[in-house]
């Protein structure tokens, strides 16, 4: 088992680690639309989304692994009713790769974020 840690994205905000790789599988944590800084995106649900993606293209390159090799992702909303406006976004980061998928929505999310999002991916042989 290895963790994973970059300075890319976002730290943990509790006890838990960017990501974690076991066999050749990586396994990040939820992302939400906060900044390498630290910083929450002030904006609606796409800018958050354009975010979660930067930071899981960031903890994904650290595992060395990438958009292209996610196997599964579980998407958190906030609200359903923003389903479509970040299924427009979404789309734009797995276009041909289109991993399987879980979407709900819960009650409250860490920070008041509107969306977080788990993956799942393979980890390239080096
Ligand atoms: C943001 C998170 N992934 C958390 O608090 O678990």
């Amino acid at each position: 088992m290895k963790v994973v840690h970059t300075n890319q994205a976002p730290q943990a905000i509790g006890p838990y680690s960017q990501g974690i790789i076991v066999n050749n599988m990586f396994y990040s944590s939820g992302q939400i639309a906060l900044t390498p800084e630290g910083e929450m995106v002030q904006g609606d649900i796409q800018a958050q989304t354009h975010q979660v993606f930067k930071n899981l293209q960031a903890v994904l390159e650290a595992a060395g692994a990438s958009l292209e090799t996610v196997v599964k992702t579980t998407v958190f909303l906030k609200d359903m009713n923003d389903f479509a406006a970040m299924n427009e976004v979404y789309g734009q980061y797995f276009r041909d790769h289109k991993p399987a998928r879980s979407a709900v929505e819960v009650a409250r999310l860490p920070k008041d974020a509107l969306i977080e999002i788990e993956v799942v991916a393979l980890v390239k042989q080096s």
